[in-house]
């Protein structure tokens, strides 16, 4: 038998310590100053606009924290965060970081007033506009949260395009696509694909913009709509990506069953989120998600593969399974 330790549960309970240190990290530009070569503390603190006081302990941090390196008082990127932190590189990740230090941060402090009223605690909380109509009335939110959701979404687009069988099928959409890491990424991996972005008005210059970026604006148009008030486009295969844990159970219903009613005979439709392990107690960014979803959303939470395949059958689809992409995400697909 195992003695007990506190470790572990002082480890979590101080989390937060390590993650606003990454965080105000990002924001400070740590990681993007350092990108262009090495330097000193005190070139670090005049760059960083840093207080003496606590420069020192800020930089060592991140590197105890193994997302700086330090040798004979220089500090440099790990290659970690050169590839994934610095602002000049297209691998840039940093924008969930940012959303997360602007927002979720704050928000999440008030976690446990939601699990009392089981009411959202962002930008919407008091009956204010919902968490998308907020967000996207400022030009700048709106080109960072599609920014995240690329960075979020980059690995499950690659899975995608490797496991699912996509020279049966030629046509697809990508419903609620953000900015079009997707369909763009399922575009350039399979030529004989022609695909549909479909999301709210606002989006389509960014979206638009970031398909021609990656060249394949030839084969991948941008649809406005509201999916749902408008039908969804007739394709072979329609994916939903991070869109279900939004909503409630209704919502995700209505959601499944338009999908059903657009998908072709012999058609697919692959939804894919941080899917919760059907004993629920293995996936925790899953379950950490679903208390996300709280904060942000007057409705949402995630759910297991089994939960997702049950509503898919109540749609009418006749064949579902699930298989994982990257991370914590996995597929549910379901054949019509
Ligand atoms: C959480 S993001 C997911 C983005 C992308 N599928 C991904 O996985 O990275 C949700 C997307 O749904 C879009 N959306 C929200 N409500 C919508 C609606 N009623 N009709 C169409 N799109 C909507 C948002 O604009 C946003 O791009």
């Amino acid at each position: 038998m195992s003695a007990a330790t506190p470790e572990h549960i002082m480890q979590i309970g101080l989390g937060f310590w390590s993650s606003k240190t990454l965080l105000s990290g990002v924001e400070l530009g740590v990681f993007s100053t350092l990108a262009d070569g090495p330097a000193d503390l005190p070139t670090l603190q005049s760059k960083l606009a840093l207080h003496p006081r606590s420069a020192r302990d800020f930089l060592d941090t991140l590197v105890a924290l193994k997302l700086l390196e330090r040798e004979n008082g220089i500090y440099s990127n790990t290659p970690d965060t050169d590839l994934y932190l610095d602002r000049a590189k297209p691998s840039y990740i940093g924008g969930v970081l940012e959303m997360a230090n602007a927002r979720l941060y704050g928000f999440w402090g008030s976690l446990t007033e939601a699990l009392r009223s089981g009411e959202l605690q962002n930008e919407g909380k008091g009956g204010g506009d919902n968490f998308f109509a907020a967000m996207y009335a400022d030009p700048d939110r709106l080109r960072g949260f599609l920014g995240a959701m690329s960075a979020i979404s980059a690995g499950a687009a690659q899975a995608i395009a490797g496991k699912f069988p996509w020279s049966e099928y030629k046509t697809f959409a990508d419903i609620g696509s953000a900015q079009g890491m997707v369909p763009a990424t399922l575009a350039h991996a399979h030529p004989h694909l022609t695909g549909i972005g479909f999301d709210l008005p606002v989006v389509k210059p960014v979206f638009e913009e970031f398909i021609a970026q990656r060249g394949v604006a030839d084969r991948v148009r941008f649809r406005s709509g509201n999916f749902f008030e408008d039908p969804l486009p007739d394709v072979d295969v329609i994916v939903m990506g991070h869109i279900l844990h939004d909503w409630d159970l209704a919502g995700k219903k209505t959601l499944l069953g338009k999908a059903f009613d657009a998908l072709s005979k012999g058609g697919a439709v692959i939804v894919y989120d941080a899917i919760i392990d059907d004993d629920r107690r293995e996936n925790a960014f899953g379950l950490l998600m679903s208390l996300n979803m709280l904060i942000e959303t007057s409705g949402g939470f995630d759910y297991t593969g089994a939960d997702c395949q049950a509503w898919m059958r109540e749609a009418g689809f006749s064949r579902t399974r699930v298989e994982p992409l990257v991370g914590p995400d996995s597929m549910v697909i379901g054949f019509k």
